[in-house]
């Protein structure tokens, strides 16, 4: 249990040493290596941030903005550029503050995500989260496609200690959402999480299910407060960026859990997400325990990534 009694920042950073070791070692070196503020220097700073996951397109948007600021600020040494390279990707990730506006109103969170990706147990630690807070929280197993899907719900609904609405595989998704809204409201529940499917090779089939979903909550519950949420998988990087952009064509997402981001080099995804899609990143997965998962916090997420400090005695 020594792990939590650290605090979220030491955590934050633990989860985070692979992706900090693959971008923060490699920018220290050039920031050492080069003498002068030239293409090569850019070239090689470019080079670490797409190896690091950030995607084509934020880097192209942090160097831009960082040449920029080398110019305005007359900078002439490449160790004066750090600071400066961390206020960009600090800018390209501001989306401003994250909202948590389900946490606080009767609500109905559609969780979405492919096979995999950590669905099933984000629910879990959300829904345990959810009730740490004091809400009452219920589950609804609408991802009918696998057996397998609804048992690991209803384990988790156990370990939780929260309800599941489910149904037998392979029936209507919509006629689960239709029962679960129907109890969530004779319960009084203020969160109903629903596990939604998430087949995207027939976004066509997928698009008719979530539009029918919506449809069931908007005319059964009109005054719940409404969240979707995509979950990606943090280790599969660019796979994931290019997930979250064919999800955005059949749902609207007003956040992503990020998962599996302890042990992955691959974190820098967080910040291609926010800066290239403009969806914030509201969770992510830092284990595989009821209690990893963690709000997310972009100014936290670039100071972590970048701090050398050790975090053995930090709380
Ligand atoms: N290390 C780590 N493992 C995680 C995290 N989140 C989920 N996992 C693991 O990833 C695996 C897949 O998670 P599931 O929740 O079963 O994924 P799913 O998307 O619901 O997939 P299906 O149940 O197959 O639909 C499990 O072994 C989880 O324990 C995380 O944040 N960190």
């Amino acid at each position: 249990m020594e792990e939590k009694k650290k605090g979220f920042f030491a955590r934050l950073k633990e989860g985070l040493t692979k992706t900090r070791n693959s971008i923060v070692s490699g920018i220290d070196s050039v920031f050492r290596g080069f003498t002068d503020i030239d293409d090569d220097f850019y070239e090689e700073i470019e080079e670490i941030l797409i190896m690091g996951d950030l995607g084509v397109d934020a880097t192209e948007k942090i160097l831009t903005d960082m040449k920029q600021k080398v110019k305005e600020l007359h900078l002439k040494e490449p160790h004066e550029c750090k600071e400066v390279l961390i206020d960009s990707i600090r800018r390209q990730m501001d989306l401003g503050e994250n909202a948590y506006e389900f946490e606080h109103r009767k609500s109905v969170v559609l969780v979405i995500g492919v096979n995999g990706v950590g669905k099933t147990t984000s629910i879990g630690k959300l829904a345990d989260q959810l009730k740490a807070e004091g809400n009452s929280v219920l589950l609804a197993a609408a991802d009918t496609f696998r057996a397998a899907a609804i048992d690991q719900l209803e384990e988790w609904g156990k370990r939780a200690n929260v309800g599941v609405i489910s149904h037998k595989e392979g029936s209507d998704p919509a006629a689960v959402i239709f029962d679960a809204v129907q109890a969530a409201k004779a319960r009084n529940t203020d969160v109903l999480i629903c596990d939604t499917a998430g087949r995207l090779h027939n976004k066509k089939n997928l698009m008719e299910e979530l539009k029918k979903i919506n449809r069931i909550i908007d005319k059964e519950y009109p005054e719940a407060y409404r969240e979707t949420l995509l979950v990606l998988d943090g280790t599969t990087g660019q796979n994931a960026l290019s997930q979250a952009k064919q999800f955005m064509e059949v749902a609207d997402i007003s956040g992503i859990i990020l998962t599996k981001m302890d042990g992955t080099a691959k974190g820098g995804i967080a910040v291609a997400i926010q800066s290239e899609l403009g969806i914030p990143v509201k969770y992510i997965g830092v284990g595989e325990r009821i209690d990893d998962l963690q709000k997310f916090n972009s100014e936290q997420f670039v100071t972590a990534l970048f701090d050398r400090k050790d975090t053995s005695s930090e709380q």
